[in-house]
């Protein structure tokens, strides 16, 4: 089981490893911010998956869909699917997302973190897809909530970020290696959060 988050109230770790993690608030403005939440909440192919622990299948708890250029075919342990074509929104998000990345992009996934009993369990981002080092842009929409990392080696070593409506958090060259990250649980009542994770598939 994912243990419930342990920064609830807390901002900005201090310490933070920021060659490893730029944190942007404000990149979007509100208005603009909310009327994305709406659009993706509204029209994203929304599935839920499946994913196989231990010969059980357990529904993964959020909803995700795949968007990115012909060819960018997604796998994972369990799941499979096929991107969405572009939309004007998403181009548009990542023609800004991009100079600031210093990567161009061919595929996003989007998260949608419906309250707060939607999570994703500590991982990291290191299929041999997204090749050896992947730099992947993070913009979150909607509810805030607190991104956690830890340390692979010292998983007492841990930091956290509050990840607000229209910010950029840029996960950086290295970060995949050698920490993990989750969105835990929250006892508080959460509404709805939107993610994209903007990546390279190779
Ligand atoms: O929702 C988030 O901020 C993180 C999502 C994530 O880690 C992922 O999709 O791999
Ligand atoms: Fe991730």
């Amino acid at each position: 089981m994912e243990q419930l988050t342990l920064f609830a109230a807390a901002g900005q770790s201090k310490g933070l490893p920021t060659h490893l993690l730029d944190y942007r608030p404000g990149l979007f403005c509100t208005a603009e911010s909310d009327e994305y939440l709406r659009k993706f909440i509204a029209e994203a192919p929304w599935k839920q998956t499946a994913l196989k622990i231990k010969d059980k299948e357990i529904a993964t708890p959020r909803l995700t869909a795949w968007y990115g250029d012909l060819g960018t075919d997604y796998s994972h342990p369990g799941r499979i699917s096929n991107p969405a074509p572009w939309t004007p929104e998403l181009l548009k998000i990542k023609a800004i997302v991009e100079p600031l990345s210093g990567v161009k992009f061919n595929s996003v996934l989007l998260n949608y973190y419906r309250d707060g009993n939607d999570s994703v369990a500590w991982h990291s981002d290191k299929e041999s897809i997204l090749g050896k080092h992947p730099v992947i842009a993070s913009i979150s929409f909607g509810e805030v909530r607190s991104f956690d990392i830890r340390n692979k080696a010292d998983h007492l070593e841990k930091y956290s970020v509050r990840l607000e409506h229209g910010s950029l958090l840029l996960m950086k060259s290295g970060l995949q290696e050698h920490w993990e990250h989750r969105i835990a649980k929250s006892v508080q009542p959460m509404k709805a959060r939107v993610n994209l994770t903007f990546r390279v598939v190779i």
